[in-house]
């Protein structure tokens, strides 16, 4: 049994980045972007008025002038002449600033009388006018990599990127394997369960930023598997649930070993998640998954979550926090300990009493993995404990 960490650098050195594919911004949010975005252009492109009111030279424009207004300028159609002494251009929010004029008086502090204003109160000298170039200037970067916002996607719209470069989203194939197993909303027979961890572990990839492929449940027969790896083959991961132990119908192993299986690692020293294995299958890096349900979702967090960052290029995700115990915990055994917990209003961590790792309704009750290292003493009420979010 080899720790955890190791067994996370392990599966992260089976995995390459994906290739990179141009999209349009209507379809990149969430996708991991691969290449910088540089601006073409300055925004604005032009001084600009903040405001609805009048473009004039504040020198001119004290309390209680009188100004001539020679025109309009509007977002979108500028006023071509100057303002020169004595005068003002009608202005909209948006529209170029005109030549020669410094300041915006808001239509507020104006009083309007046919083609004449007079200044009510008088503005400081720049007012209401944003630079050309004050948002940004052409060549400025949003920087790779990063997973893109709705924040990342409007400045890129407005720096005139129509297209982004994105990592593809890597094929996860997902291989739920059992006799006992049907798909949901089929009759099972008496001693027949319903398959959960390929929808958990797909919700999970889709979410990571993978594409879950779901393919039907394999029977515990090397037939049915080796059929199974074949219709897996293009993916670019491929992931087994279930088989991973050692009894007698867990023919995982044995299969993918006569399928020419290059084993990275079998068996690693973490509760729940002990069978997992790792290694390429023809090449394609492939993931051996207990089929406790529990077990395969905390492994999909543990293992599948980082290895799909590191096929679109981020950064594996950060989920820890520390928090202090609500409660004292025994002592732990030899392999670390992920045990489903929950965050108290007040920043404590609850440990499950439970901790049987075919329970989905206690992991549905979780939002916190609470972590003790192999051997850890008994821990009092209060002390903190390393943590991830769910
Ligand atoms: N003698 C030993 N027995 C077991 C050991 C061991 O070290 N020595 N390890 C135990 C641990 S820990 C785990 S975890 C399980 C893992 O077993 P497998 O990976 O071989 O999984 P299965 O036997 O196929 O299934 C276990 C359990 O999970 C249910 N299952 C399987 N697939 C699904 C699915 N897609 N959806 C829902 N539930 C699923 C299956 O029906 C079983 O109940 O082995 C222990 N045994
Ligand atoms: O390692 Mo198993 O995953 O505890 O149930």
């Amino acid at each position: 049994m080899i720790p955890v960490a190791e067994a996370l650098a392990q599966v992260l050195a089976l995995i390459s980045p994906t290739g990179t594919e141009d999209v349009p911004l209507d379809a990149a949010d969430t996708r991991a972007l691969a290449a910088p975005i540089v601006a073409t252009r300055t925004q604005p492109p032009f001084a600009a008025s903040a405001m609805d009111g009048y473009a004039l030279r504040a020198d001119e424009a004290p309390a209680g002038a009188n100004l001539r207004v020679i025109g309009e300028a509007a977002a979108g159609r500028a006023f071509t002449g100057k303002v020169g002494m004595g005068e003002a251009v009608r202005i909209f929010t948006g529209a170029p600033v005109p030549d020669s004029a410094d300041t915006i008086l808001i239509q507020e502090d104006a009083d309007r009388s046919g083609d004449r204003i007079t200044v009510r109160e008088a503005a400081r000298p720049g007012a209401h006018i944003r630079p050309a170039g004050g948002d940004f200037f052409t060549g400025a970067e949003i920087p790779s990599p990063r997973r893109l916002s709705p924040r990342d996607i409007a400045l890129a719209a407005a720096m005139n990127c129509p297209k982004l470069t994105v990592r593809r989203r890597p094929v996860i194939a997902l291989i739920p394997t059992g006799d006992e197993l049907v798909m949901p909303g089929e009759v099972p027979g008496p001693d027949q369960i319903v398959s959960s961890n390929n929808f958990g572990l797909a919700a999970l990839i889709a979410r990571a930023g993978g594409q879950p492929r779901l393919l039907p449940i394999a029977r515990d027969t090397p037939d049915s598997l080796r059929a199974a790896f074949a219709s897996a083959r293009d993916a670019d991961l491929i992931i087994t649930l279930g088989g991973a132990s050692v009894g007698d119908h867990d023919l995982v192993q044995s299969t993918a070993a006569d399928e020419g299986l290059d084993l990275s690692f079998y068996k690693i020293a973490m509760r729940p998640g002990k069978p997992l294995m790792a290694g390429r299958l023809g090449g394609t890096p492939m993931l051996g998954l207990p089929g406790n349900p529990v077990s395969a979702m905390v492994c999909g967090t543990l293992f599948i979550e980082p290895a799909i960052h590191a096929f679109l290029g981020l950064p594996a995700p950060d989920r820890a926090f520390t928090a202090p115990l609500a409660h004292a915990l025994p002592a732990n055994g030899p392999r670390e300990h992920y045990m489903r917990a929950r965050r108290e209003p007040d920043g404590s961590v609850t440990v499950f009493d439970c901790q049987d790792s075919s329970l989905l309704s206690v992991l549905h009750a979780s939002d916190t993995l609470a972590i003790r290292p192999p051997h850890a003493k008994a821990a009092p009420a209060g002390q903190d404990i390393r943590c991830l979010a769910l």
